[in-house]
């Protein structure tokens, strides 16, 4: 099931416009709390489909029975860039594990490139709700390679991937290799990629946009 949270409207969509903005992009540090912000609200908008429990809270006052989210989920995040959003979500789910994915592009030549996972750290992650957090999906290679490195710590209940701007066919690739049952949370989608693999009109390179640019690989 995917999620285009820029149907909904509200003010979610200041944050995924001012994103993709390029002069409000020069501020590094509202580049990365926009993605933090889009990261939080996807986090709400997911957290309605995770298990409840009844739970009976006591205030000074009296009790009162309230639902509330069994368990909470694992939030893994591909670095460098869903390092922001990482943080947007763990803000909701604050007694979430946390594990980390690193996947790169290493380039063969400028349009020709493998991705490389090298580096995870990560729990079990058998019979839980798994989160997976990278703001741009822009082919999907990179989320469903994390996704089958993941698989070596467990199978998870449920699958939930968290991005801000995906194109389609990156979407529809990603539905093709994660479980049916997956659901993506988007802030937009877009309809094209460059020879390079980058989304157009997205928003450039999302990690270079938080942290800094990097030397090519
Ligand atoms: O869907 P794909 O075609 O695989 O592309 C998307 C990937 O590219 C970006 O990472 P990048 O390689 O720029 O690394 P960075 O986060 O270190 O900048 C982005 O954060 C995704 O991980
Ligand atoms: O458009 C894109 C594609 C991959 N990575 C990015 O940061 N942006
Ligand atoms: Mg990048």
């Amino acid at each position: 099931m995917v999620y285009d949270l820029s149907q909904h409207g509200g003010v979610f969509n200041t944050f995924v416009a001012e994103l993709r903005d390029e002069r409000i992009q020069q501020d590094p540090m509202r580049f990365r709390r926009n993605l933090e912000r889009i990261g939080e609200v996807l986090a709400y908008e997911l957290s309605k489909k995770l298990p409840m429990e009844d739970k009976m809270v006591t205030t000074p006052l009296g009790q009162k029975e309230m639902k509330v989210i069994r368990e909470q989920p694992l939030i893994a995040s591909i670095l460098r860039a869903g390092l922001p959003m990482h943080q947007g979500v763990l803000n909701y789910f604050d007694r979430s594990d946390s594990a980390f994915i690193s996947a790169y592009r290493k380039h063969k030549n400028s349009e020709d490139y493998d991705i490389k996972v090298e580096y995870m750290a990560c729990p079990g992650i058998d019979k839980r709700d798994l989160i997976i957090c990278d703001p741009m999906l822009a082919t999907g290679s990179s989320m469903v390679m994390v996704y089958k490195s993941l698989l070596m710590n467990g199978t998870p209940r449920s699958v939930h991937v968290v991005t801000a701007i995906a194109t389609q066919e990156a979407i529809d690739y990603t539905r093709r290799h994660l479980p049916d049952t997956a659901c993506i949370w988007v802030g937009g989608i877009d309809t094209e990629l460059t020879a390079q693999s980058y989304i157009v009109p997205g928003l450039g390179d999302a990690g270079d946009l938080a942290f800094g640019e990097k030397l090519q690989a």
